[in-house]
């Protein structure tokens, strides 16, 4: 679905960004770690078209990323940006409803399947009761509900997500991850998605790609890229390990730091 080679992208007159070699197939869902500044969010607007790199390059479908026109790229791919939805004076119907412009000409608006698709993922979302609101009015995770909502409008084949779950609270990140995993598997769909919790990351992608400093430190299955060594490497702490009791993934616990005994 998404290859990248070699990709490296420069900007302020240094690498932000250098040889990062990744391999995303149909399907898949996909987690992009690393402490702040590793270049996550960089990554993620090379690997969409968003930036164009400076070195090697990116394949969508087996075709170069800057071949497509950004219409029939927005049909393959849905960008749920880092920036959460702004205050705009539009319904949460109406935003939903903007995914569907990449099916949409100049001649004709809205199709019946559009609105049918539009209701189906109110309705998913748990957003149906509230599709009448305006934007502004909603909390900074029902915005966030909102933005998700508009990428599955989109019905994309690769989703790609930059840190989705930072506004929501524990019961709606997982129902979110849920939903994502639950459209990952009845419709094939491809997920991307940076995440900052590291224990969620591992219970739900199916692979990871751990950064440091515009590298990659290793990718994998969980086991693999959670380890001791890895996130003392990334991060900088050090961290207890467990298994997970009940889906055998690794767990990351944090203590504090000891005080040094007088
Ligand atoms: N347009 C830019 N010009 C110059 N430097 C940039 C630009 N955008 C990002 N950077 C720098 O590139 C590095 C990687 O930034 P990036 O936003 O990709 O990190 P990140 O891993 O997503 O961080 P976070 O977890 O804080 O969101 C940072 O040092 C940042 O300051």
């Amino acid at each position: 679905m998404l290859q990248a080679a070699r990709l490296g992208k420069k900007a302020g007159g240094r690498w932000l960004l250098q040889e990062i070699d990744l391999c995303v197939e149909k399907g898949e869902m996909v987690g992009v770690l690393g402490a702040n500044g590793s270049g996550k969010s960089t990554l993620i607007r090379c690997l969409t078209g968003e930036w164009k790199a400076d070195s090697g390059e990116v394949r969508l479908k087996g075709e170069r990323i800057d071949t497509y026109s950004p219409k029939e790229r927005a049909r393959i791919v849905a960008v749920l940006a880092q920036e959460p939805l702004g205050e705009i004076e539009f319904t949460v119907e109406e935003v939903v409803k903007m995914g569907r412009y990449p099916y949409q000409s100049r001649w004709s608006w809205a199709s019946g399947r559009d609105f049918d698709v539009c209701d189906s993922v109110l309705r998913q979302t748990g957003l149906w009761p509230m599709k009448q609101r305006q934007l502004a009015e909603l909390s900074g995770g029902e915005r966030q509900r909102v933005a998700i909502a508009r990428t599955m409008a989109q019905e994309p084949e690769l989703l790609v997500l930059d840190e989705p779950t930072t506004f929501l609270d524990i019961r709606h990140q997982l129902a979110i991850l849920d939903l994502l995993k639950k459209w990952q598997s009845e419709c094939g769909l491809t997920i991307l998605i940076v995440l900052h919790d590291l224990n969620l990351a591992a219970q739900y992608c199916d692979r990871l790609v751990l950064l440091k400093e515009g590298r990659m430190v290793t990718s994998g299955v969980p086991k693999a890229v959670i380890t001791r060594e890895r996130i003392e490497e990334a991060y900088g702490v050090t961290p207890l390990l467990m298994t997970h009791p009940t889906l055998h993934v690794p767990q990351v616990f944090l203590q504090p730091a000891k005080e040094e005994k007088k």
